[in-house]
């Protein structure tokens, strides 16, 4: 019989375990410390426990650890890793060290639903969320993990359409029985949904970053299915009505296409569209997917319209890409072959 992973559990869940099983009430904060501060790999470890309590955990529980499977080594330095989730299913996780600093690039889905034209994730499809356990496992079980600076949810899939767990992860990372680690260390992306948007701005303090891709709503639409759901409008007044100009940041990220999306034109709607929001804008270049019929724009253009947003106003940066050769980079990741090896 499979045992509950502890990993992932907060502190009111492991409350209920440690009541469950009859232990005293500081018993969950003393787990907590063991998983989270000492980051243990086995309940025997947790040897501020009874043995007849450590015993009574194991019946039912275990740690939930599980190191990667695989890796992939970028020239820049950059490490993919796979991770196995559950029966068959894999995700992957980026850790992309850099001067002084160093982030991983955390899974929140197998797959995506959301089907965004230039997206590899997107192509394989949806095929499962992760739990809180699945999610915290990518940091904890982290070769790099005690070298890590930032985590931005920017890998496969989602963030808001597994807000639960991705919450529940989130809360992990920064409260004082977790990693305690502070908000501004971590950064969530998403395409903003209907369901989900408003509250992740509530629940959370930590940074958020938002695809926006095009200031249009028919060619963003193009782009990506869920503006039809959502629109880029709706979203810029939903997040109008929050203050991103203290501690928290707001950026919107935007892969320029070549020929698409690069112009003046596009450069003034979206001063407009972002007009009265504090917040700044990530280009980011485009990764080839294959089949795909986009072309990412030359540096020339991209470095014309990022001083045209600034020098009106909108600061811009252009994103370094990672990890391009090991398919690591922003939107690259799948591992719809490995679900498809696991299964034959
Ligand atoms: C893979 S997504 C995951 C987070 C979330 N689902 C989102 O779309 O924001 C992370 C970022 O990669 C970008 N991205 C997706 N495909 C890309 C590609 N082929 N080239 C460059 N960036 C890409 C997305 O637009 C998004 O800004
Ligand atoms: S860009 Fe984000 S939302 Fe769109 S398909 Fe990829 S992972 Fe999903």
């Amino acid at each position: 019989m499979s045992k509950f992973p502890l990993l992932g559990m907060t502190l009111i869940e492991l409350q209920s375990v440690a009541k469950k099983l009859g232990m005293p009430s500081f018993a969950a904060k003393q787990i907590a410390s063991w998983l989270y501060d000492k980051k243990v790999t086995s309940i025997d470890e947790m040897t501020n426990l009874s043995l007849k309590y450590r015993e009574l955990l194991k019946e039912g529980y275990e740690v939930g650890a599980y190191t990667p499977v695989d890796e992939m080594r970028s020239v820049d330095g950059t490490v993919k890793y796979l991770y196995r989730v559950g029966e068959s299913n894999f995700v992957e996780s980026v850790y992309i060290p850099d001067d002084g600093r160093a982030t991983l690039c955390v899974s929140s889905q197998v797959g995506c639903k959301m089907n965004c034209k230039f997206c590899m994730t997107g192509k394989q499809g949806y095929t499962a969320n992760l739990t809180a356990n699945q999610i915290i496992n990518q940091i904890h079980s982290l070769p790099d993990r005690d070298k890590l600076t930032n985590v931005v949810l920017m890998g496969m899939g989602e963030p808001l359409d597994n807000l639960d767990e991705v919450l529940k992860a989130l809360e992990i990372m920064t409260a004082p029985y977790g990693y305690a680690w502070s908000p501004k260390r971590i950064t969530v992306s998403t395409i903003g949904l209907r369901k989900g948007l408003q509250r992740f701005i509530e629940e959370s303090d930590c940074h958020l970053a938002i695809s926006l891709h095009s200031p249009l709503s028919v060619q963003r639409s193009e782009l990506m299915p869920a503006e039809r759901a959502f629109s880029i409008i709706e979203i810029v007044e939903l997040l109008k009505n929050y203050d991103f100009s203290k501690q928290r940041r707001l950026s919107f990220e935007y892969i320029v296409f070549k020929g698409l999306n690069d112009s003046q034109v596009y450069a003034k709607e979206l001063l407009k569209l972002l007009r009265g929001l504090d917040c700044r804008i990530n280009l980011i270049r485009f990764h080839a997917i294959p089949g795909v019929n986009l072309e990412g724009t030359d540096m020339e253009t991209m470095t014309r319209f990022r001083d045209y947003l600034t020098s009106h106003g909108l600061f811009t940066t252009i994103r370094a890409s990672r990890g391009e050769d090991i398919f690591a980079a922003c939107g690259m990741l799948s591992t719809a072959k490995q679900g498809e090896n696991n299964k034959s």
